[in-house]
């Protein structure tokens, strides 16, 4: 068979604003709709696709090739994908990998996502770019059958994503202890967190990444659910506060969320926020949050550490962003993104509390911002002592 021969569709992609994409599907069969954004990394889809901020999205990839190196056991931001899609310029291939447990297909189908391959990224990419966010359905059906004016219907009926809290979807509903520190070759993930200052971390959704580095710097790590209160933490008689990113609006979660982190800025406590903690720690100091045109999804983004001078170059994935108008007094920004200029990190000036826009953790990305880690401990020893 020549490889460029055209194989009748088995899946489309509808977007918003009516544009329509064929290829070929794989996973999960069904119609998937959610929020369409662009991840410009290389590396790391498996991580992407379970790191649960992308909870209601789906993911387009502009590197090309995806999905080669398979599915392993190991690279798992939480157990089960958040996720609702996948699209990707290559035909997915089967793996070739030593960590490889099962083909990326058979991992998509049995967590319930879809993907679509063999459409033209670039320009799906141009028009989330060009438009802003879009929402679109993604539709596979082995046999091809696909109604393609109904599919651009349930596109743009699709509800925008502002207003909409996810945290309940992804957050955990029982306090639990954290015990594993970041992968090592031919190790996995050694055993980590056993003594040390007391973490409390509020999980919006929290990446296994963030928690692995928190107990790589010696600490011991509790995880409560996202609704726990202020008292309910304090209780635990916490020596520092981790707040963690999320899915979704923050101004949403931020109902239940806000007032609590308010209390725990007010406790004293070493505070630091990664992501929907940090908007949600915004919202606490009394900053306000906004939608971004398209947002930041990658693992390249140049930020400037600006108490340093220093440039690091960054994991991101956000929608939503600190706006620039109503910051309060007593609010310093920190870091600044050096593509479009928006807040990247804050702190107060008086007190122990601070957060970041991107992901230190990164879990795809660069280990540039893992610093941030080692400043929030110091922080917590000062504080201690
Ligand atoms: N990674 C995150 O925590 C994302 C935060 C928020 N849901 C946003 O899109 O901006």
């Amino acid at each position: 068979m020549h490889a460029l021969e055209r194989r009748s569709p088995t899946a489309a992609l509808a977007l918003q604003d009516g544009t329509v994409f064929l290829g070929q599907g794989l996973g999960a069969p069904g119609i998937h709709v959610g929020e369409l954004v662009f991840n410009t990394a290389i590396t790391g889809y498996q991580e992407i696709l379970t790191d649960p901020s992308y909870a209601g999205q789906i993911v387009t990839f502009t590197f090309p090739h995806v999905g080669n190196v398979g599915a392993n056991l190991e690279d798992f931001e939480a157990a089960t994908p958040a996720a609702r899609g996948m699209v990707v310029r290559a035909t997915v291939t089967e793996p070739s990998n030593w960590r490889a447990s099962q083909p990326l297909a058979r991992w998509l189908e049995a967590h319930g996502i879809a993907a679509i391959c063999g459409v033209d990224t670039r320009r799906i990419t141009r028009i989330l770019r060009e438009k802003g966010a879009q929402n679109a359905a993604l539709a596979f059906d082995p046999q091809g059958a696909i109604d393609i004016e109904a599919l651009k219907a349930r596109a743009a009926a699709h509800p925008s994503m502002v207003g909409v809290d996810l945290v309940p979807g992804v957050s955990c509903t029982q306090r639990y202890d954290w015990h594993e520190g970041p992968w090592l070759h031919g190790e996995g993930y050694p055993r980590a967190g056993d003594s040390g200052p007391h973490i409390v971390a509020l999980d919006y959704g929290i990446k296994r990444n963030i928690l692995r580095s928190l107990a790589a710097t010696g600490c011991r790590v509790t995880v409560v659910p996202a609704t726990a209160t202020a008292e309910e933490v304090l209780a635990l008689q916490p020596d520092g506060v981790f707040l963690s990113n999320g899915p979704g609006d923050p101004a949403a979660t931020g109902a239940y969320a806000v007032p609590q982190i308010r209390k725990l800025v007010d406790s004293g406590l070493p505070l630091f926020g990664i992501c929907l903690g940090h908007q949600m720690l915004g919202l606490a100091l009394g900053a306000t949050t906004e939608k971004m045109p398209f947002g930041h999804h990658g693992a390249n983004h140049p930020v400037k550490d600006l108490t340093t001078g220093k440039v690091e170059i960054t994991s991101q994935n956000h929608g939503f962003a600190v706006s620039e108008a109503d910051l309060p007094e007593g609010l310093e920004v920190t870091h600044r993104s050096l593509f479009d200029g928006t807040i990247q990190g804050i702190r107060l000036k008086d007190r122990p509390v601070f957060s970041v826009q991107y992901h230190p953790e990164a879990s795809p990305g660069p280990a540039d911002s893992h610093y941030l880690f080692e400043r929030f401990m110091n922080l917590v020893g000062k504080a201690k002592a």
